[in-house]
């Protein structure tokens, strides 16, 4: 009935993996993290480390981009049995959009209830500046506009329902929680809201496309994040997901700006320390709130 193109990983072969990786350690997190480019710092804030790399895990695919460690870090976060991937999928890499999000079914089989992402992004707001941190409230999902959604295929209703609704996507609760510690920490003049763009990437968008993705509501532009954001639901995780603002996208004919690879992992190096630092607050929040 359906093309084998479509042919997403089967329940037990989710199963196969997460088994397996249970099977290696005793940790059984309730939060999953993903780092996105030049972000990996995030998971070396764990504790207590099993890492995997993943290459030796069943099934994984494996991570081809500079500043994507492909490592699956299980450990602690001030108490909180957490699980991080040090490196992420993009479409980009030639992957189906199945295989780029089966760490979210993975992630839901170890037992994680809240998932925790993070992207690099350029921005489109022309009130960003680059090292701005932002909130992820919605996302355009641009290669789902034309089919490439990661539930495409048979739906397995052990995961979840056909038609998994969007628009409650972000969890308010969590992007609240994310203010409040911001702006406890002092980082107000940089933390920022606003709506998440996806495209399939790899070359950056020319002057035309920023503007009209700009026009459409985009806040930020970037090649991930959305199809894990969708699997992540559709199984009934909560999420919470937030854009470094990495580069400015170019809107402008005069600009001499060019993005680039390396800026995108030169600002993820210099707001390290505080995206660390934010989401570490926010778990052990989590955990006092009874979030999750
Ligand atoms: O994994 P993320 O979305 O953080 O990576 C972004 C998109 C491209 O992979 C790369 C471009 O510099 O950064
Ligand atoms: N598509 C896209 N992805 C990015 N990732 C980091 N910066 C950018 C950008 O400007 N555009």
């Amino acid at each position: 009935m359906y093309p084998e193109a479509n042919k997403g990983y089967t329940y037990e072969d989710c199963k196969t993996t997460a088994d397996w990786l249970l099977a290696q350690t005793y940790i059984r997190p309730t939060v999953g993290i993903v780092c996105g480019s030049g972000l990996g710092g995030l998971a070396d804030m764990l504790k207590d480390q099993v890492a995997f790399n993943y290459k030796d895990i069943p099934n994984f695919p494996q991570s081809t981009v500079h500043g994507h460690a492909g490592r699956l870090v299980f450990g602690t976060l001030k108490g909180r049995p957490c699980v991080c991937m040090q490196g992420r999928f993009h479409l980009y890499e030639g992957y189906p959009i199945q295989k780029i999000t089966l760490p979210m079914r993975i992630f839901k089989l170890l037992g994680v209830e809240t998932v925790i992402l993070t992207n690099a992004a350029g921005g489109l707001n022309q009130d960003f500046k680059v090292g701005d941190v932002m909130i992820i409230k919605d996302h355009l999902n641009i290669p789902g506009f034309t089919g490439n959604n990661p539930l495409t295929g048979p739906n397995d209703d052990r995961f979840g329902v056909r038609f998994p609704c969007m628009s409650d996507a972000y969890d308010r609760e969590l992007q609240q929680l994310a203010m409040d510690v911001g702006q406890e920490l002092g980082y107000g003049d940089f933390l920022r809201e606003g709506v998440y763009c996806v495209l399939g990437g790899p070359s950056f968008e020319t002057i035309a496309e920023s503007r009209m993705l700009h026009k459409l509501g985009a806040d930020a532009v970037g090649m991930s994040t959305g199809p894990e954001v969708i699997v992540a639901r559709h199984c009934g995780m909560r999420v919470f997901a937030l854009s470094l603002i990495t580069n400015q996208a170019v809107m402008d004919y005069d600009s001499e700006e060019k993005a680039n690879h390396e800026e995108v992992l030169q600002t993820g190096k210099e707001r390290a320390a505080q995206l660390e630092r934010l989401v570490t607050t926010m778990v052990t929040r989590m955990e006092h709130n009874n979030y999750a």
